[in-house]
């Protein structure tokens, strides 16, 4: 019988720790407890959260008055809660996933699986790198991941929403996957695009942070939907460029164009980032994450950073106008308002990206394309100027160019 450990006990890793503790009971060939491991802190009444959480079956701080399951056993222990684990099922903020990865190392049990359920990348010297692949290498296991339109809050009152499990050749193990999470109100699909799967997640959280300008400033529906329209095209072409094995159906699954709506509708990237505009960029994202969420963790705006990097080292701002956009406006180097600029430049160097994928599939190259082609198949659109074109216009030089580096956060077990 399989063991399962959830590693991380946020917002959605106690959502998943219900889901899956839900099932655990009902699925003869799981075990039925569920352990959690939690980051511990100590609460203002000065009880330990995890005490708190084995005491009322409830995460009280990061998901209160939704009972967990009380096969769910909260451990602060890190190297205890994962011993036994046969399935492991990663759900941190994706900034502390280096340092927990580093705890691990030689502590999991031979031949276990996991899942990352962490919407986030690293960038390290060597380049971009998935969080599934950090787990992989760092911990020697298989890694899928699952994402969706996912806003745990909704989840845990058991209203319906569907998800995907990307999964690389191993589809049986896949479909343990499927089977472990799956409830009446939650429907799972797995689709074997671990990268495309995973890029969706992360990557939309950079559009969602644009839609949060757009609603600080009062833009309405109609820029909303330019903007995510705008940043499906960039999620697409990013994801191709670095992974050209990337699908366009992986798109149309619930970890793409369903997750990309909720976020930009309802979640905690748009909001904080709703909050950045209202306040005409004066607050900073950190002091605005730590009033408006209490201790959960945006992702966007690292995210976006981290993109940056990656589109910087390679030369490619241009052809991400919205991702850059909403990187040079989180670090307070643009207004909001520059997150919607019109000009009629480049706009077509997005589709021509989109192209890379199957030219590599014949294996032509992609650059002289880029350079060349005159492909013509824009829609009317807001088109965006470069990055240097925008800082010229408001009298601002460029920065230094971002090197790849690489920010480590400390996992302090309290
Ligand atoms: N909340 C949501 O609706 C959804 C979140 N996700 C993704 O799930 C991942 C985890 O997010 P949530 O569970 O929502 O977390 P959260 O943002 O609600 O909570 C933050 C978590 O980080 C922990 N933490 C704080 N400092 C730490 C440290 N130094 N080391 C280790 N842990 C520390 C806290 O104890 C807490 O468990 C993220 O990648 C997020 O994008 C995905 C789908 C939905
Ligand atoms: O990933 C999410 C929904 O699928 C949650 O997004 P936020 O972190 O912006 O709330």
């Amino acid at each position: 019988m399989s063991k399962v450990t959830v590693v991380g006990s946020g917002n959605w890793g106690s959502v998943a720790a219900k889901l899956i503790a839900s099932n655990t009971l009902k699925l003869k060939n799981f075990n039925d407890e569920v352990r959690m491991w939690v980051f511990e802190e100590t609460l203002p009444g000065g009880e330990k959260l995890t005490e708190v959480i084995n005491q009322t079956n409830e995460n009280v701080k990061y998901l209160p008055g939704i009972k967990l399951g009380k096969n769910v056993i909260a451990d602060p222990n890190l190297e205890n809660a994962v011993k036994d684990a046969d399935m492991l099922v990663f759900v941190s903020p994706h900034q502390f996933m280096e340092g927990i990865c580093k705890l691990l190392i030689g502590k999991i049990k031979a031949g276990a699986e996991g899942i990352s359920l962490i919407k986030g990348m690293e960038v390290k010297k060597e380049g971009p790198c998935m969080i599934s692949t950090l787990i992989s290498n760092q911990l020697e296991i298989n890694c899928s991941v699952l994402m969706g339109a996912n806003i745990a809050n909704e989840i845990a009152m058991e209203k319906f929403s569907e998800a995907t499990v990307g999964y690389s050749q191993h589809k049986e193990v896949a479909e343990r996957w499927v089977q472990l999470f799956t409830t009446p109100y939650f429907i799972v699909t797995a689709v074997d695009d671990v990268e495309g799967v995973e890029l969706c997640g992360t990557l939309k959280n950079i559009v969602a942070i644009a839609a949060g300008f757009v609603d600080g400033l009062e833009m309405g529906n109609n820029t909303k939907a330019a903007i995510m329209r705008l940043g499906l095209k960039e999620m697409m072409a990013f994801s191709k460029l670095l992974f050209p094995s990337v699908k366009d159906s992986t798109f149309f699954e619930s970890c793409g164009v369903a997750d990309l709506i909720t976020t930009c509708m309802g979640g905690r990237n748009r909001k904080v980032a709703e909050a950045y505009a209202t306040n005409g960029g004066k607050r900073s994202f950190e002091e605005l994450e730590e009033e408006l969420l209490k201790g959960q963790k945006l992702q966007g705006v690292l995210t976006a950073k981290e993109v940056y990097e990656v589109l910087s080292h390679h030369g490619w701002l241009e052809m991400f106008p919205l991702f850059s956009s909403v990187n040079l406006i989180s670090q307070g180097r643009l207004p909001p308002s520059a997150i919607v600029e019109h000009s009629d430049n480049k706009s077509s160097m997005i589709h021509n990206v989109l192209w890379h994928g199957l030219l590599h599939a014949f294996n032509l190259p992609l650059l002289p394309f880029i350079r060349h082609s005159h492909v013509s198949m824009r829609a009317p659109s807001i088109r965006y100027r470069s990055v240097q074109e925008l800082e010229a216009s408001r009298g601002r030089t460029r920065g230094p160019k971002l090197a790849i580096t690489h920010s480590s956060y400390s996992v302090v077990q309290g």
